[in-house]
């Protein structure tokens, strides 16, 4: 298998925070990562730059061994649904629209009939499309994930990344979403930040842990001492191993 994204040496950082430190990571094709993480250990902030939305200060991020300068419609993205503004009077079917423009400031643009025929095809798949005149902010969590997966479907992407996709989802709804993206990496190479540990035993294929710095790649099997290390503190495992979390005493909140 080819390696479809390519990170050597990656360090990124904010003023005065360094939120990335020398990330190297190599993906394959087909794969379906996860990476996991504490809050502000630099998860949104890595796939930031391999959108080419953050410049690193050093190092370099390939896709499909391009500069991810010139990747535009290889990679299609899924924001945090829950940082979406619900109250834009935006409909579901000017939000898939909007993935078929490069330059979004035509947000209202017309599609041509093959693009018009192709977002019905992505809509009807992801069962979206009977209400596609609906204002967004009348959708349920699941179903306002389902349209930001398929606006970012629009360019075919050959990788999806996503940022937190079942956040504050309910269970069954998150399964809905999971069997979507297991179908999804059939074709595409699936890259996923989340907090759901649940996913990682039965959907994902491989686990990038990151906090700063990389502390583990490869096989969805986390160990105690991995997860202590990158959560800094030490976390028991109940239930399969990963499937839940809970946090010992921690000397911050012995302090606090
Ligand atoms: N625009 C910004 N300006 C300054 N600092 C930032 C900015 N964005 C993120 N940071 C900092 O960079 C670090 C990494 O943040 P990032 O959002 O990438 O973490 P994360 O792992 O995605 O967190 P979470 O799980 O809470 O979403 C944090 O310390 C955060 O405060």
């Amino acid at each position: 298998m080819r390696n479809v994204l390519e990170i050597d040496g990656v360090n990124v950082s904010y003023e005065n925070v360094e939120a990335l430190s020398n990330i190297n990571l190599r993906v394959k094709e087909n794969d379906f990562l996860a990476i996991i993480g504490p809050n502000g250990g630099g998860k949104s902030t890595l796939l930031k730059t391999i959108l080419g939305l953050l410049k690193p200060d050093s190092g370099e991020i390939k896709i499909f061994g391009q500069s991810n300068a010139k990747t535009f419609g290889l990679i299609g993205y899924v924001p945090q649904f829950s940082k979406f503004n619900k109250n834009f009077p935006i409909s579901v079917k000017d939000v898939v629209i909007m993935g078929f423009l490069k330059n979004n400031n035509k947000m209202f643009a017309k599609l041509k009939p093959l693009e018009e025929k192709k977002a019905e095809t992505i809509m009807k798949n992801l069962n979206i499309f009977e209400f596609k005149e609906r204002q967004i902010g009348q959708l349920s969590g699941g179903q306002l994930q389902r349209v930001l997966i398929a606006r970012a479907l629009a360019v075919g992407p050959k990788i999806l990344l996503l940022d937190e996709p079942t956040a504050s989802l309910d269970s069954n709804v998150k399964s809905q979403i999971y069997h979507i993206l297991k179908e999804l990496n059939e074709k595409m190479t699936i890259i996923m930040v989340t907090h759901d540990m649940g996913a990682i035993s039965s959907y994902v294929k491989s686990i990038a842990c990151l906090n700063r710095k990389l502390f583990y790649h490869g096989a969805p099997k986390l160990t105690k001492d991995i997860l202590s290390q990158v959560y800094g503190c030490p976390i028991d495992m109940i239930a399969h191993g990963i499937s839940h979390r809970v946090f010992h005493e921690h000397k911050e909140d012995q302090n606090a």
